[in-house]
């Protein structure tokens, strides 16, 4: 399958710049998170990759060629405000939207029935979608966004309200598409969720893309983090060690950033002055402290 490019887009809503000269790849077979605080900028890039709004500059392509009416009939997407037809029942709506796609009747209603089947919908097939709980319309909405066997798929938040097991479904369908080579973007704030499912990752600021790679990528540079349990240690005990900067300090365990030319075992020697040290390793900072410094001002 080919890549979905988003090329310096850019757009403004009056004063408010809504993104700013925003550019990333999906690649085919690639789970791509869209992460950013609320007003970033996620929703109006999403609807921009869909044709749904018209960028004020900037391109995106799909297999090296701008997104037209016709290749975008290949998308499948679940948008922020949602849209299927509150009073219709899921079965029949299901095939409608896959028979808009082009599908034959007979091929409509095998996919509709496939994914009602496999997203736990089967009781709830002959049920208006305005009837079901909050968590099975997104799954009905999931499934509107793959009835057609779309060649992309591009998600607002499509894990906002799932329960455990349907984010555990969700997840395993997304990787799947992805595993068949069909480039997934979606938009989230869980960010734990997002470090463990995609492969790249865009972190977005005020419509400004300011860091874009795979977990490693972005949280390897950040230097190195200690993780210390030192049971008797009083609170603050590191943060008079030169070079040194406490990330966080819980019962569990203290988390260090380490300059470059700090040598962990004068941590160790300062940890053990205080009494025991139960615990003592490196760590790769997480995707949310990576988010909380990016947002914050930092960039990578
Ligand atoms: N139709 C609109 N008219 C005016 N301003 C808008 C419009 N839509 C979005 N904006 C503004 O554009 C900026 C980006 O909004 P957007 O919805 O893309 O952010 P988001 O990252 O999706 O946020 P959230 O996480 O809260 O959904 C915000 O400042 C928002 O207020």
């Amino acid at each position: 399958m080919p890549d979905l490019e988003i090329d310096r887009v850019s757009k403004r809503y009056g004063d408010v710049v809504a993104l700013d000269s925003v550019s990333f790849t999906v690649r085919s077979g690639e789970l791509f998170g869209f992460v950013g605080s609320n007003g970033a900028g996620k929703t109006t890039a999403m609807r921009i990759a869909l044709g749904v709004l018209a960028a004020d500059s900037g391109q995106v392509r799909f297999g090296g060629e701008p997104v037209t009416h016709e290749t975008r009939t290949r998308f499948g997407y679940m948008p922020e405000e949602r849209g299927l037809y509150p009073k219709m029942k899921v079965l029949p709506q299901l095939v409608y939207l896959a028979e808009l796609h082009g599908l034959s009747t007979n091929e409509a209603h095998r996919s509709a029935e496939n994914w009602i089947a496999r997203l736990g919908l089967a009781e709830r097939r002959l049920d208006e979608v305005q009837k079901l709980s909050l968590g099975n319309q997104q799954r009905v909405q999931l499934a509107a966004a793959l009835v057609h066997d779309p060649s992309v798929l591009v998600l607002d938040e499509p894990f906002s309200g799932l329960d455990p097991i349907a984010v555990d479904v969700m997840s395993d369908v997304l990787r799947e598409k992805a595993a068949r080579g069909v480039p997934v973007v979606f938009s989230s704030h869980q960010l734990d969720l997002v470090e463990r499912l995609c492969d790249r990752i865009g972190i977005i600021r005020s419509g400004r893309l300011v860091a874009c790679g795979s977990v490693a990528e972005l949280t390897g540079g950040a230097g190195t983090q200690l993780v210390v349990h030192a049971p008797a240690a009083s609170p603050g005990w590191a943060k008079r060690i030169p070079g040194v900067r406490v990330v966080s300090e819980e019962p569990g365990g203290t988390v260090l950033d380490l300059e470059p030319e700090v040598d962990d075992q004068t941590v160790l020697a300062a940890a053990l002055a205080t009494g025991p040290v139960r615990e003592f390793g490196r760590r790769r900072p997480t995707l949310a402290e990576l988010f909380r410094h990016v947002v914050t001002g930092g960039e990578r």
